[in-house]
């Protein structure tokens, strides 16, 4: 069995999958690395023989998690690098080892899924959008705040802006002008969102007309789907692109 993670700054998301990459045996998304161990627990039958991660989170932090894995289950642990170029995609940083290992990631499933030009839209902690034209060149990206920082950044830098998760929640069930300062907020940041992504999709558009693919993919990708029917929402992008990164030996 294979344990595959993606180590964001807020979540750990886990699964593992039959020994053969194959058929999915569970899944989950944990905020600490014991959570991540309980999580685990509780797979009945677990028997792992492969580790594969990626993390955008300190090398201390990311040594801490290896380490603790390496004592649990004595499994080989491969980390993806970060890469000048891999699988047909140039990385397009001028220093290729600081782009995000997440976003190199996603990159890499996203042109391998598409087969040709691509928009690769990141919807976690943070927000990031990345071109890669149909011959595989990154033409670079965007990084803007997502819903999690920009609501905080309210709630931490005014004193009257104050709710609780299930209004917030609710709030969103519609998008008109807020009545109360949790549908304005929430709706506020969800309009900025959602502006961020037509002003990308503008973009691809002036690049390749409308001969590309749109992959939208992290854990607030529902939130703006509605305004690109005609992407592909792929909650498992980054994992796709680590499987190619770190394959079985
Ligand atoms: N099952 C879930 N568990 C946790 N967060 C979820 C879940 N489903 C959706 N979300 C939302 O996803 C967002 C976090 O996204 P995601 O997990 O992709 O990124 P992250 O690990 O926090 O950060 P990064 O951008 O570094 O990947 C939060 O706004 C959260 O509300
Ligand atoms: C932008 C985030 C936080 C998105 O998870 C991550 O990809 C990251 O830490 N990147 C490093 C900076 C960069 O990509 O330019
Ligand atoms: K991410």
């Amino acid at each position: 069995m294979i344990l595959e993670l993606d180590c964001g700054n807020s979540f750990i998301k886990w699964r593992v999958l039959a020994a053969n990459a194959g058929q999915l045996l569970g899944e989950g998304v944990v905020d600490s690395n014991l959570a991540l161990l309980e999580g685990l627990g509780e797979l009945k039958g677990l028997a792992l023989t492969f580790c594969r991660l990626v993390s955008v989170r300190t090398a201390e932090e990311t040594g801490a998690l290896t380490s603790l894995l390496k004592d649990t289950f004595g499994v080989p642990i491969v980390c993806a690098a970060p890469a000048r170029e891999m699988s047909g995609v140039r990385n397009g940083y001028e220093e290729f080892e600081r782009l995000g290992l997440d976003r190199w990631l996603a990159m890499l499933g996203g042109f391998h899924l598409a087969s040709g030009a691509c928009l690769v839209l990141d919807f976690g902690t943070a927000v990031t959008a990345d071109f890669i034209a149909s011959d595989g060149e990154h033409l670079g990206g965007f990084i803007c705040p997502g819903m999690p920082l920009m609501r905080n950044q309210l709630r931490t830098h005014t004193r009257k802006i104050r709710y609780g998760d299930l209004a917030a929640e609710q709030a969103l069930e519609s998008l008109v002008p807020g009545r109360a300062t949790v549908e304005a907020v929430e709706r506020g940041c969800l309009l900025m969102l959602r502006g961020f992504v037509m002003t990308q999709l503008e973009l691809a558009r002036s690049y390749w007309g409308e001969d590309f693919v749109v992959f939208l993919t992290g854990g607030d990708a529902s939130l703006v789907s509605e305004v690109v029917p005609r992407a592909r929402v792929v909650p498992d992008l980054v994992f796709v692109g680590l499987a190619m990164a770190c394959p079985l030996s």
